[in-house]
This record gives structure tokens, sequence and C-alpha cells, in this order.
């Protein structure tokens, strides 16, 4: 017992202070001080993420939180059932720094049954590859009292494992081939102690916590894991916690948190901590006394000054100098660049000191290059190691590679991106060079050398190489090339649907200061009623504005409505990066076909997907619409709880393939709606079978209205109604006609009879039919004030307007047709739609009864097409009713036939 609390007061000591950002040669400063709570989630898939990290840190901070479990750090292992957790994070979100908290905390009253704690991390396992030893001296090298401790307290007390940073281990970790190991004395390599102490053979109860970069975490065999967690980083409020934590001067503090929210890619990126300290570090100076300018607002710009910011201090603390010996620092600058660059063409994080050398960088100097460069020496072990290098972040050793790429060509021409000799070709324009970036980024799909390509474009503006005075003996922009590959990004945009990657390339407009498309779509956006997005007849490339600006506000992307959008099959592509962050997409009666099950399938089946609930009713997707979503339905990253298919013509065929989907992947799904579909006999039994089926999630399944007649084509239409208009209700200055199907305002009294269901006061009419299920129908109009209303049987028959006029009330909902715009409106609320009808259009009503939707649409007379106007959702409590309401002499409105 005494032994453990010796063990605890070392690290204690240990780990009480850290680095920030960096190991050991930079300030060190109190964890309690700066630490801020992280956002850890529970649960998280074991499943690979194969998109490049810059990407999964947008991807995550989009996210909306609602649907994930937070635990907290001290938690993971409150289940005394779990033996194993694994924890994933992107690079610099506070793996080892929660490591380090946890073992901190483990001194207190958390955890405080775990008596040994050994945090050992892999980037100093690496160091012991050749050596064959047993448990017990390997932890006698890591803890050099450990000697005291005596072989069974190993087995008598809670003892845990702390694997920190998997993504660095060198170690085959050959679960399959390598020999089992139970007895903590016997010799082996590092390799085959860790694959048997994961897997549990060696110490069986200890406790053991791996973190991981997400890209390594498939080197643990799922069934040694017992939890997963994800560390997400900061939170919008901790984002401000932690600057209010590591600025002492709260006015400063308040200054820089003002700051990075003006600038929407600065404060995603605050997601990450050690991004925070970058911004913090920078921001602190600029913001403050100690130096003016023009403060950072684009990634560039941010590290740009960051850089400058570790040369000064470099200088100051080593050299004990002010001035900087440019020309030596130039030299460095490359150096780390070069080694930056092909590391990352080669897609290394961690290297080793032959790397350094190759690119001649003097190991002694890299050290001083505290806040660029981290290294580990350990020369207390006594044993024959090296050292290990990695940048501070990945954005870091990007922003040097882009420097790196960039110094070659304006100062030797030479095109580094191009192998061999074509890289030298004297003739060739910044532009040529640029285009060759944006042409290699977008070669690489998984949003590899994304950050490095907005970089570059950054560092190609004429008032960011002025920052870098000094370091450039060259310049070289010009307002030309500026232009051309702003246009050439947005060629690449046009042909590029491809989401994510043509979201990247708004985000390099931006780094090159051209906010054009952006503003224009905002401009749209801003009006707050998408009808205006409708009328404008968007490009492809405005649609993909469209998403650009819609991922990157600040509104939570919670639900997205697509019917709102008006937008057809070949534009959805543009918009699926919002679809995939939203948790829930409402696509319902959006004219979509096979083409758009096709896009569907890839947000399905992507790991980083948010989408929870998806409404695809109404839609004539068809059997073969449905077999292709039973594809996305069916990977196991999809986590789709809700799908909606009701209206969509599927059959008997669609529902085997949906079911056999569900088979396969069947933890998720929870609701499945096929209402008005035609499952047929063999359909509904395989369903219900599935409902049965106790491996299959499945709760709800609605099936209704199961009728030959909804499988045919015709979008909204096949929910026809067959309308007419109720003489006892009409006003007595409206006239019927046409079998009551045509309602004409005429000024003079009609004289018909005294009914208690005839509106007195407004001149108004109601249909004879009732309305509880689905129901569509058309309305001509002509007029200047026509009211087309659907409304509950009890509403007011005379009276005030807010008793009995037609969306003045509680009972009715209204659209007004005037010749300059239309009109909603219910219980008095009043919405807009700066839509500009004629003296002459016709209305389409759509009605679902029983989800409480009612939607009103424009259609076009020579192409019979719909355009959404609006859609009211509630609850309907009462069977509803068709309503016309009319004012002027002329005015009449028309129920139309549909075939
Ligand atoms: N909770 C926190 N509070 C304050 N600062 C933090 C916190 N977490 C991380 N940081 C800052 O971010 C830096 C990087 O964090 P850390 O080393 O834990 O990242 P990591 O996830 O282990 O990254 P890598 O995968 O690159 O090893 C820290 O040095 C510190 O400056």
């Amino acid at each position: 017992m005494c032994q453990s609390v010796f063990l605890k007061s070392t690290l204690k000591d240990k780990f009480q202070k850290i680095t920030e950002g960096t190991s050991q040669h930079g300030n060190s400063t109190f964890l309690n001080e700066i630490y801020t709570e992280l956002y850890i989630t529970e649960g998280g898939s074991g499943e690979v993420n194969n998109e490049h990290e810059t990407r999964q840190i947008e991807t995550a901070s989009r996210r909306p939180a609602t649907q994930e479990k937070p635990i907290k750090c001290n938690d993971i292992f409150k289940d005394n059932s779990i033996r194993t957790v694994l924890t994933k994070g992107v690079a610099g979100i506070g793996k080892t720094v929660s490591v380090q908290k946890f073992i901190r905390r483990a001194e207190g009253k958390a955890n405080h049954d775990i008596l040994f704690m050994f945090p050992l991390p892999f980037r100093e396992l690496n160091l012991m590859k050749e050596k064959k030893l047993s448990l017990v001296e390997l932890l006698q090298i890591f803890f050099s009292d450990m000697d005291k401790l005596k072989l069974r307290d190993y087995y008598d007390y809670k003892v845990m494992f702390i694997l920190d940073g998997l993504d660095e281990c060198r170690l085959p970790l050959d679960f399959r081939k390598n020999e089992n190991l139970s007895d903590v004395t016997q010799s082996a390599s590092v390799d085959v102690l860790l694959t048997n102490l994961i897997k549990g053979n060696l110490l069986p109860s200890a406790l053991l916590w791996i973190t991981t970069r997400p890209a390594a975490a498939n080197q643990i065999p799922p069934e040694c894991v017992d939890q997963v967690t994800e560390v997400r980083g900061f939170s919008d409020p901790q984002k401000e916690e932690y600057f209010r934590k590591r600025i002492s001067d709260q006015n400063l503090a308040e200054k820089i948190i003002m700051h990075m929210k003006s600038s929407r890619s600065l404060y995603i990126m605050c997601h990450i901590p050690v991004f925070c300290w970058i911004a913090a570090t920078v921001l602190e100076r600029m913001l403050g006394e100690a130096e003016s300018g023009e403060i950072p607002k684009t990634l560039t710009q941010m590290f740009t000054h960051f850089l400058i910011f570790q040369i000064k201090h470099k200088d100051q603390k080593y050299h004990g100098k002010c001035d900087t010996d440019l020309k030596q620092t130039r030299k460095i600058i490359l150096a780390l660049g070069k080694l930056a660059f092909q590391q990352l063409e080669k897609g290394n994080l961690i290297f080793y000191e032959e790397d350094l050398r190759e690119c001649g960088i003097d190991v002694r100097e890299v050290s001083v290059y505290s806040g660029v460069c981290t290294q580990i020496f350990r020369e207390e072990f006594g044993l024959h190691m090296g050292k290990v290098f990695s940048f501070v972040h990945l954005s870091v050793q990007e922003f040097l590679a882009a420097l790196y790429a960039f110094l070659s060509f304006i100062s030797n021409k030479r095109n580094v991106l191009v192998t061999g000799f074509y890289g030298f070709f004297r003739k060739s324009t910044i532009f040529d060079f640029l285009k060759t970036a944006v042409d290699k980024a977008l070669q690489r799909e998984n949003g590899h050398l994304e950050l490095f390509l907005r970089f570059l474009l950054g560092l190609s503006l004429e008032s960011n190489q002025t920052l870098l005075q000094g370091l450039l003996t060259q310049t070289g922009s010009s307002s030309q090339s500026k232009e051309a590959t702003a246009r050439y990004i947005k060629e690449k945009i046009w042909e590029n649907p491809s989401t994510e990657t043509t979201i990247n390339l708004f985000h390099c407009l931006n780094e090159l200061n051209d906010h054009f498309l952006v503003k224009e779509v905002q401009t749209y956006l801003n009006k707050g009623d998408s009808s205006d997005l409708c009328r404008a007849k968007l490009s492809p490339v405005q649609w993909s504005a469209v998403a650009f600006v819609m991922l990157n506000s600040e509104e939570d992307l919670d639900e997205f409505d697509l019917r709102k959008y008006g937008l057809l099959d070949e534009d959805l592509l543009r918009l699926l990066p919002v679809v995939k962050t939203s948790r829930k997409a409402v696509l319902a009666s959006c004219k979509l076909t096979t083409v758009s099950c096709e896009k569907l399938v890839s947000v399905l089946q992507s790991v980083n997907s948010s989408l929870k609930e998806l409404d695809l009713s109404n839609n004539d997707l068809q059997d073969s619409g449905v077999e292709l979503l039973s594809a996305g339905l069916k990977s196991s990253c999809c986590k789709l709880e809700t799908l909606r298919l009701s209206g969509c013509m599927v059959t008997d065929k669609g529902c085997s393939s949906l079911v056999s989907a569900l088979k396969s992947n069947p933890s998720h799904l929870r609701e499945l709606d096929l209402t008005y579909n035609y499952p047929g006999e063999s359909g509904l039994k395989l369903l219900s079978d599935l409902l049965e089926d106790s491996h299959c999630a499945l709760e709800k399944l609605h099936v209704d209205h199961g009728e030959k007649i909804w499988i045919k084509p015709g979008g909204l239409k096949k929910y026809a109604c067959d309308l007419t208009l109720d003489p006892n209700t009409v006003n007595r200055r409206l006239s019927l006609s046409e079998r009551n199907k045509k309602v004409d305002f005429v000024a003079r009294d009609q004289g018909y009879r005294e009914h208690e269901d005839r509106f007195q006061c407004w001149e108004q009419v109601l249909s004879v039919e009732s309305l509880t299920g689905r129901g569509y129908w058309e309305v001509q109009w002509i007029g200047k004030e026509v009211e087309i209303s659907v409304s509950y049987k009890g509403i007011s028959r005379e009276g005030r307007e807010s008793d009995c006029r037609f969306g003045y009330n509680d009972h009715s909902w209204s659209l007004y047709c005037f010749d300059d715009r239309y009109t909603v409106l219910h219980n008095k609320q009043k919405t807009h739609l700066p839509y500009q009808p004629l003296i002459f259009d016709r209305v389409g009503v759509y009605l679902d009864w029983e989800s409480g939707t009612l939607s009103f649409y424009r259609v076009s007379p020579k192409t019979h097409t719909l355009t959404h106007l609006h859609t009211f959702t509630t609850t309907f409590t009462e069977p509803l009713y068709f309503g016309v309401g009319l004012n002027y002499v002329g005015s009449f409105a028309h129920l139309c036939e549909l075939d």
C-alpha cells in the first residue's frame, strides 16, 4: 500500500504540468491552470474513417450534439464489467491531456480504487522494439522504483495500464500470430507483451486504456475492446472557457473570443484544443499591447503569425537576441518545410533522426523550435534509444509543407508537386503552379492535401507574403494570377459535384479572399425565405455555395427540410454534405427519382454521417430506388433510426430488399414507414416477420393503405380527390356553378335560403367532403385576393374576422393569393412569400392529415411541374374541409379536373 502512495506521488509530479502544444522544450504550465473540460462521447464505432483528419474535424464540429451520449473522462471505467476502453480522437484534440488529467484526478477522489497506474506511451514503447524482456522488467525500465513492488501486488491490487497514442505505434501488434503469454516474468518481445496484455492473457483483471487517432483504431481487434469513446474536443462554450482560462486579462480574452467568432473557419478549428493554443499564442500578442498589424482572419494568416512568433521566441530565448538572423532562419524553415512536405506526401506524422538528416536538419536546432516541432529524448532510460519527432499538429505540418512548396517555386521556379524533370519549368507561371496543386488535391479523394492547398493559396496572396518578409527573398503574385486561380477553382466546383471536395474549394476561395459566390447566395439565404432560392434558379455552383454557407452558419443543422428549396435531382448531390450533417433530413415530395437514391446511398454508407431520420415520402422512387437505398442501409456504418418511404411506389420486391438489408444491419432502424405503397401479401409477411425478429431493432412498422393504386406514377396526383363546394355553406354574394366546382364573387345577394352552415359576413365557402387521410387537389384562380384554405367544420359562420375568416383563427389555414404575392396565414400569423404570381394562376394543395402537413404548390400551366410555396406542420385534431374565400368582383376559384 505504501508503494502505491509512492507511485502515485511520482506520477503526480510527472503529470501536474503540461507543456502546451509541445513536449519538454516549451514553457510548461500547470495542468490545472489551463485545463478545460473536453467533450467526450460514449459509443462510436470501431469503424475506420479513411477521411483525412481535417475533414473529420469539420464534420465533427458540425455534428449536432443532441445525438451523442457524453461521458465524463473520470467515468469511463465506472462500469465494473469494462476492462478495456479505446478512446479515439483526431490530432491535438486532447487525448494525451485527458490521460494526464485522469492520472491527476486518480490521486484525488476519482478512481481512487486504482492503486497502480502505468502510463506507457506508444512513442516510447517504439524505442524498445528490439528488446526482449518480461512485463515486470518493462515496467521497471519505465518506472525506476518498481523493483520495490512485489509480484503478487500485480494481482492483489487494481492495476491500470494507459497505452497512449496507438497511432504512433511502430510495433507490428500481430494479434493473430504472436504466441500466447500469461506469465508476467516471462521474457518476450515488447510486441508480444502488448498483444497479450491487450488480449487479457497477461494480468486479466488489469484495466486498460488505449488512446488513438481514428485511422489507427482498427489495429485492436474489436473483441478486445469493451467500450469505445471519442474525444470530440471543445464544444462552443468550452472554446470560450479555454480562452478565459488561458488568458489572464479577461478583457483581452473577450476580445479574442469575439475575433474568433467573427471568422467561421477559425472558429470551427477551435474545436481542436491545440489550435486554440496556437490562436491564443498569436492573438494574445496581436490583440494585446505587444504587437500591431492586421488581425489574422484566415487560417493562413493565423499560421503565418504563429510561425513568426516562434521564430522571434526562439531567437530571444536561445540566442538572447531580438534581431533574427534571417539567412539562418530561412535555412531552417526551408529544411523543416521540406521534412513536412516529404512526410506529408508519404502520409507520415512521425519521423526519425534519419528523416531529419535527409532534409539537412541539425537535430540540435530542432529542439529549439519548441512550438513547431516536438521531440522525445529519454536519456534517463539508460538504453540505446533514438529520438522521435513530429509537428505539434498535423495542420502545422501542412502549413510548413505549403510554405516549402511555395518558397521552392518562388525562389527556384521549382514545382515540388511535380516529380522529376518536369518540376523545373522556367516558363511556368504562379497560376500554373497553383493549378497543379488544385489538381493534385482533387485527385486525393480522402481529403489528403486539402489543408495544404488552402495554405498554399493563402500564401500566394501578396498581403500574406508581406507578413513573411525576410523569409521570402522574392514575392510573386499578381491580381491576374489570383483571379485566374479563383476562376479555375470555380470551374472545378462546377465540374466536381463531389460534396466534401467542393466544400474545401470554397475554403480555398476564402483563403484567396474571393467571397463573391458566397455573398451572392447569402443574400438569398439571409432573406429568410427559401422560395427566393426556388425563384432564383440557382446554378450547380451556386447550390454548392448554398451547402457551404449552410454548413458554416452558426445555426444548428439539426433538421434539414429540402422541400423548401425546390431543387432538382441533379442538384441534390451538391447539398449532400448538409444532408449528411443533419440529424433529420426531410426530402418528402421533392420529385426525387432513382438517380437521387444512388446519391443518398453514399450518405448512408458514410462513417461520418449524422443522419438518424430520413423522410423520402411521396417521391416516385419505385422498387429500383428502394433497392439502391437498401445497399446503403446494409452498410454497418448506417445508423439510420427512422426511414419514411410512404407513397414511394414500393411493391413486394422493394420490401424484400429492405428486409434483407435490415437483416444484415439490424441494430439501428427502429421505425419504417411504408404506408401508401403496395407491399402485397408476401411483402407484408416479410415485414411482419422482421418486426418479430428479436435480433432486429425495428419497433414501429407502418404499412396502412397498402393498395395497388399507390404504385401508379404521378407524384402527388395519385392522392387526387374529387371535391365539390357545399351550397349550404356558400355566402350570399358568391355564386356556385359547374357542378359546384367553381365559385365566383358576384356583388349581388343570390337569395340562398337560410342555413345554419352558411357564412354570413365573409364571402367564403367550404367543401362538402371532409378530409382525413391524404389528399391532393388543384385550384385555378383569377382575381385580386383569393383565399385557398382548409378549415375545421366548427369555424364560426358569423361574427368578427378572428372568429370566421380563413387563416385568422386556429381553426383554419390559408394561402392568400394576391396579384403580386402569396401570403400564408394561420391564427393571424402571416408569412409573405416573395413569389410573383400572375392575376391568373394555379395552386396545388397537398394534405397529409395524419402526419399533420399541409403544403401549397404553384403549378406551372405548361409542364404541370410543382414549385413548393409553403408547408404548415401541425397536429390536426378534426377532419378538415377545403375552403375558398373571395373578396373582389370578378375573382373566381375553380377546382380543376385531374387526370
Ligand atoms: N483539456 C484541455 N484543456 C486545455 N488545453 C488542452 C486540453 N486538451 C488539449 N489541450 C492543448 O492541446 C495540446 C494537444 O493536446 P494533446 O497532446 O492531448 O492532443 P492529442 O489528442 O494527444 O494529440 P496527438 O494525437 O497529436 O497526440 C495540448 O498540449 C494543450 O496545449
